[in-house]
């Protein structure tokens, strides 16, 4: 029976959405499609709405979600969530959600379309016929067959772009230590360890990580200066990865040939701002945020966020919520304190390793539960922790119980779960260990020798008084709280380290809040050399350069900074 109209939920569509998934909605729903709202009239009117429908315009703020009494949905038609407030969302336990993958295309398009008319001044030559000129030997462009695109954020965009590049009989070569390698190994791309080292190949560079605070910036002056002269740089990721005034500057200063962008800090740029002056300067297409700007990618996000509106309105999970819990409340009290280790554990691996990950190899996780934790009903939060911990450094995807299998199996990780009642250590309820196993994927073992043997990394925990402790790293043990930041140093066991990194630390004013000094495990005394692990809780991340500075002769062998939740 057809529910009168009066009885219906409402939904707020205060953006332009394509009509694909709202026919969907007016089936049950009461559809209110209010384009050019100002914030104070949507503010006035949200209240009356269970659900609101939006793109990267609308800025649902903490103000907005507090008036919104009834709001239970927030649809992002699109993939970022920047302009959701989603802590606030999940605070007063409204759901947000997105369609991750219909528009990977229409972006990828989008990157290729602004490449193409870097190399042929297509836009260029279009105004200039447009004012009546015919000027054929002013725009001689180069062709994209046989030049190298380097591609920094190897994702689901990336991949997309990548494969279109090869088609054009481009040479296609990538940063991102965080990279699906058997992917990779399978379209031929060469991943490189150094962001440095693969920018000063590429004829064309495009950008396709999150703006995340590690990637906020990441393609500033020095690494512009590391490109070719003649190479050209295109963003249709997000404003803020490639730093705005190195931009401007280089292309002022002829130190590069172009760029493409379709993204900025700020949308639309403000006048006068250095992001108007790269639209304005004659070696820059730049087009509008156009990346998802297609009839295809529209219908894709909305009938997406739309069924997954009628799912959440009908009482069923969403298949994408940015904000859907980890644990149940039910499962909370047992879960909560495990779930915790895992995601730092997790964290750790993948700050502290992935970026020594190179191309052609691939990692096998084991999770292994063992004491009491191991006769738990479901380990699913655990292992959807984990993907959690592993991918948050690198990504801005929200990974839920819901989707953690979805995302583990994009991004390419094996993951084995073990359990054993046994074999804990005495003193200790339970353990959670994760060994990493990173091995050649098969198509480069093949051509490299058989003897070479896997690479295990281990990382180990237990909880105490809700407390998570990491008690081994690889074969150093150790006990320290996983929380802030953290300086990790491997170095020779020999009096003298601790104090040289103190005082390099202090000459540049950052304070050891603790430090725990890791000998190594019974079993591998005397085995493998005199090595310890020295792992400092520091006031604040420390740079590149830094870290760079502690390593040598009379400091340590290695060393690396984490940064985990407080
Ligand atoms: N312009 C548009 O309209 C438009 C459309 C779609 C997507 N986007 C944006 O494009 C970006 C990429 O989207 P996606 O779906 O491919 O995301 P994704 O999560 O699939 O891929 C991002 C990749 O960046 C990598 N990465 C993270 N940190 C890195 C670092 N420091 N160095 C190198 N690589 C790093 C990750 O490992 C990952 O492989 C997102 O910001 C998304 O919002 C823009
Ligand atoms: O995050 C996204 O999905 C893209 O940047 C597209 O944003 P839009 O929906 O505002 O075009």
């Amino acid at each position: 029976m057809a529910i009168p109209a009066a009885e219906r939920p409402q939904v707020l569509v205060p953006e332009k959405v394509s009509p694909d998934g709202l026919a969907l909605l007016q089936k049950t729903l009461d559809v209110h499609e209010k384009k050019g709202l100002t914030p104070e009239k949507l503010l006035e009117i949200i209240g009356d709405y269970e659900a609101l429908i939006v793109r990267s315009e609308t800025k649902v703020t903490e103000t907005l979600l507090k008036a919104a009494k009834k709001l239970k949905v927030v649809a992002r038609a699109g993939v970022g969530v920047d302009n959701v407030d989603v802590p606030a969302a999940t605070k007063l336990g409204i759901i947000v959600v997105n369609s991750p993958a219909g528009n990977i295309n229409a972006a990828a398009e989008q990157t290729i379309a602004l490449m193409m008319s870097t190399a042929r001044y297509t836009t260029e030559a279009a105004a200039s016929m447009k004012a009546s000129k015919w000027e054929r030997s002013k725009f001689v462009g180069t062709e994209l067959k046989g030049k190298t695109l380097a591609i920094i954020g190897l994702g689901k965009v990336g991949f997309t772009v990548a494969r279109i590049a090869k088609g054009f009989g481009m040479t296609v070569i990538a940063y991102d230590p965080y990279a699906n390698q058997a992917i990779a190994d399978a379209q031929n791309i060469t991943v490189y360890a150094s962001l440095h080292d693969c920018l000063k190949l590429g004829d064309y560079v495009t950008v396709h990580t999150p703006l995340m605070p590690a990637t906020r910036g990441m393609i500033g002056t020095k690494e512009l200066e590391a490109m070719k002269p003649t190479a050209k740089i295109l963003n249709v990721g997000r404003g803020g990865v490639i730093d705005e005034p190195a931009l401007l500057e280089a292309l002022e200063a002829g130190k590069l040939a172009g760029a493409g962008l379709d993204v900025f800090t700020s949308e639309p740029p403000a006048a006068d701002s250095v992001a108007s002056k790269l639209v304005a300067h004659p070696a820059v297409v730049a087009t509008p945020h156009l990346g998802a700007s297609t009839k295809e990618a529209q219908e894709n996000v909305s009938i997406d966020v739309c069924e997954q509106v009628i799912a959440i309105l009908g009482g069923e999970l969403p298949r994408s919520a940015v904000n859907a819990p980890i644990i149940l409340p039910e499962e909370y009290r047992t879960l909560q304190p495990f779930v915790n280790l895992v995601e730092r554990i997790g964290s750790l691996y993948s700050q502290h390793y992935g970026a020594k990950q190179q191309s052609g190899f691939r990692t096998t996780f084991d999770l292994s539960y063992e004491g009491a934790i191991a006769s738990l009903g479901t380990t699913k939060p655990l292992f959807a922790a984990l993907v959690k911990g592993l991918v948050a450094p690198v990504s801005d995807i929200n990974v839920n119980v819901v989707n953690a299998e979805l995302v583990a199996k994009e991004r390419g990780f094996l993951i084995n779960e073990q359990r054993s009642r046994e074999h804990v250590e005495e003193g200790f309820a339970s353990f959670i260990t994760l060994r990493a196993r990173t091995s050649r994927s098969a198509s480069h073992s093949r051509v490299q020798e058989s003897k070479e043997q896997p690479v295990e990394q281990i990382i180990q925990g237990y909880v105490s008084a809700n407390t998570p402790y990491i008690s081994r790293v690889d074969r150093f043990r150790t006990n320290f709280v996983p929380q802030g930041n953290l300086l990790i140093c491997r170095n020779i066991d020999r009096a003298g380290k601790i104090g040289y990194v103190g005082s390099q630390l202090g000459k540049h004013g950052v304070n050891i809040n603790f430090m725990s000094v890791a000998p190594l495990q019974k079993e591998h005394e005397g085995t493998q050399g005199d090595e310890a692990l020295m792992i400092l809780g520091i006031d604040k991340p420390v740079g590149e350069d830094i870290v760079k500075g502690l390593i040598g002769d009379e400091g340590v062998l290695e060393a690396r900074v984490v940064t985990l939740a407080a």
